[in-house]
């Protein structure tokens, strides 16, 4: 049975108000027919998740996209516009670094300050202090004002009380980065033991590897919505491909021209054209659905037509193809858009590349050939142990029968 659940957030949106000038606040709240002086402007836009105790769960996502903004909406820092966060346990969260102390305050006030927030009476800070001193290991720093300490200084106590308070769900928003390596791997070791011992934890970093190696399970929210999420190492590799996409523009143009240069001459000139080429993901994994979307345009009506999809792998090699004439449709007026749905799809690890053909009804002569307009990366469907289901060419739907 699955474990119960810890944070539960649904459809949760956060909007903003925008304003170009302050000035425009003033006149919008002033205004007598209520006049909008703000643009609209979606942090997060009804985004879902659970979170299941004793889970280490990551959010990742590119600058801006929500990450800090959920998790304060998590914490009740923050409201959301619409949408509901249930919470079942004691949260302790490291946030903004520096959020919770009192700069004036030296560092062991502020541990007794942090503690009481975090409704710990004095006698039981009594009890951790020296637990937290010797966590955080900043000397006599602890007796100056905190607003002396470096930031990984800050670092250092910050979590050091956050971890000593027993919280059941440990919110962690990048606030290691600052800390030096040999402090990373005190906290990383901390926090798994206070898994071990019944604690959840939500993490967001900017390190891929920290959230491959230290998290089960990933979340990921690009420009307020919720992406993917799944096991960490899986969204890993999805997001890697989409930021190394991104980086390098590296996607092939979905857009096709609409006079491609190899129809041969004395045929009609592109009497059928692929207009646009679209895929429900470019990154899936084994047994996910894929969904290629075809949409045509045509300059004449009447013709009769067939329209196909090529798979080729990384080596040129076809792998597999889609067409309406092997499959026995006739296609004998204009359809503009075309679905091919693959549900539970049997290719394995590795990059494929698509075309797109349109050709008359007997497939002897092309009316728009589109090679290589797309391309999609598959990422292996693992077993219980880690190991990808399959290897080879594609994986093999089966059945195993064991008889005495
Ligand atoms: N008070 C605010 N008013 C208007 N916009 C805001 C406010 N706070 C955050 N935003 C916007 O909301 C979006 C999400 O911000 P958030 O800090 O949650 O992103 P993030 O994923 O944590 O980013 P980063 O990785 O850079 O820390 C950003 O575009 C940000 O500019």
């Amino acid at each position: 049975m699955s474990a119960e659940v810890v944070i539960d957030v649904k459809n949760i949106s956060k909007v903003y108000k925008l304003y170009t000038k302050p000035s425009d606040r003033l006149k919008e709240a002033l205004h007598p027919m209520k006049k909008k002086y703000h643009n609209d402007y979606a942090a997060l836009d009804n985004v879902s998740f659970q979170v299941r105790k004793k889970e280490i769960v990551g959010i990742l996502g590119t600058n801006g996209s929500g990450k800090s903004t959920i998790l304060k909406i998590i914490t009740g820092l923050l409201n959301p516009t619409n949408g509901t966060v249930s919470v079942h346990g004691k949260i302790s969260a490291l946030l903004e670094l520096g959020a919770g102390f009192n700069q004036e305050l030296t560092g062991i006030e502020n541990i007794y300050l942090n503690g009481s927030m975090m409704n710990l009476g004095k006698d039981e800070i009594d009890k951790k202090l020296q637990q937290i001193l010797d966590f955080a290991d900043i000397g006599d720093f602890v007796y100056q004002p905190v607003k002396t300490y470096s930031s990984g200084m800050f670092a250092r106590l910050a979590f050091a009380v956050a971890i000593n308070v027993e919280p059941d769900i440990l919110i962690v928003d990048e606030a290691l980065a600052v800390g030096d390596m040999f402090f990373q791997e005190k906290c990383y070791e901390k926090m798994k033991e206070m898994v071990q011992s019944g604690a959840t934890i939500l993490f967001v970093s900017h390190s891929l590897s920290a959230i491959r190696n230290f998290c089960n399970r990933a979340v990921w929210i690009e420009k307020g919505i919720l992406r993917e999420e799944g096991p960490a190492d899986e969204i890993c590799e999805k997001y890697k491909y989409f930021i190394e996409q991104k980086e390098t523009k590296e996607i092939v143009k979905t857009a096709v021209a609409e006079e491609p240069a190899d129809v041969p001459a004395g045929k009609a000139k592109n009497k059928i054209f692929v207009k646009d080429f679209q895929m429900n993901k470019n990154v899936v994994v084994t047994g996910e659905d894929i969904v290629f979307t075809i949409e045509l345009g045509f300059r004449e009506s009447g013709l009769k037509y067939g329209v196909g999809m090529i798979i080729y792998n990384e080596k040129g090699d076809i792998v597999t193809l889609f067409n309406t004439v092997r499959d026995d449709m006739k296609l004998e007026r204009p359809y503009s858009v075309f679905k091919i749905k693959v549900e539970n799809n049997d290719f394995l690890d590795g990059r494929y590349f698509i075309s797109v053909h349109i050709s008359d009804d007997m497939v002897m002569y092309p009316y728009d050939r589109n090679d290589y307009i797309s391309e999609f990366r598959v990422l292996p469907k693992k077993n219980r142990r880690g190991l990808p289901v399959a290897e080879g060419y594609f994986r093999c739907k089966h059945e195993w029968e064991i008889l005495e």
